[in-house]
């Protein structure tokens, strides 16, 4: 089942929470037709089902922690395998977020043949997220979830920066522009992988 992963083109979009990760994704499916999977909706997903897996994982995103690596990686595959059939490449976005995830994600997939860094300030992140918890209804955008989330992003999932650096894969994206600013960098990093 994973060798029909083998050949699509799988790009990992990294960056701290709030950067704007989603926000881009969503403009390259629209112009690549890629699939965009994120990690944080598949685990919002699983909470919304109701399951006791789905409890404990509320529990765990509400602190602004990091879920098991097994459960994460299981969800993606599962969801790459689903689509494989159709799907021209891949969108991981919120993964890796740590060196461990990107190293067993290699194991049980693939390599990435890109990883979007989506940059923008610490102060910048928390704006971002503080408005967006205006209206996300999601229990870790409010002011001392965040904090957490920063925090683990600096110590856990920058590494994994310095990790797909040495390699040649990583594509430093400024998010401080606007939206179709950065889209037009981001596209720029896709259109040189072809
Ligand atoms: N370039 C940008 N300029 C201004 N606001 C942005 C930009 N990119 C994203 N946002 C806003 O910031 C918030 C976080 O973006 P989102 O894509 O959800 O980030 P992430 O998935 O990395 O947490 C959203 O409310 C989004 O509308
Ligand atoms: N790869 C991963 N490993 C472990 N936990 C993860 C994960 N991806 C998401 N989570 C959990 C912890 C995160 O704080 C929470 C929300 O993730 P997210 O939706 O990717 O946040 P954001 O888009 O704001 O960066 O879900
Ligand atoms: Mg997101």
């Amino acid at each position: 089942m994973a060798d029909k992963i083998k050949d699509a083109k799988i790009i990992f979009v990294v960056g701290g929470p709030g950067s704007g990760k989603g926000t881009q994704c969503e403009k390259v499916v629209e112009k690549y037709g890629y699939t965009h999977l994120s990690s944080g909706d598949l685990l919002r997903a699983e909470v919304a089902s109701g399951s006791e897996r789905g409890k404990q994982l509320q529990a765990i995103m509400q602190k602004g922690e990091l879920v098991p690596l097994d459960t994460v990686l299981d969800m993606i595959k599962d969801a790459m395998i689903a689509k494989a059939d159709v799907s021209k490449g891949f969108l991981i976005d919120g993964y890796p977020r740590e060196v461990k995830q990107g190293e067993e994600f290699e194991k049980k997939i693939g390599a990435p043949a890109l990883l979007l860094y989506i940059d923008a300030k610490a102060e910048t992140m928390v704006k971002r997220l503080m408005k967006r918890g205006e209206t996300s209804g999601r229990s870790d955008d409010n002011e001392e979830t965040i904090k957490k989330r920063l925090d683990l992003y600096y110590k856990a999932t920058e590494p994994v920066i310095a990790f797909y650096e040495s390699r040649g894969i990583v594509r430093k994206i400024d998010s401080e522009l606007s939206v179709d600013e950065v889209f037009k960098l981001v596209s720029q990093a896709i259109d040189n992988l072809k």
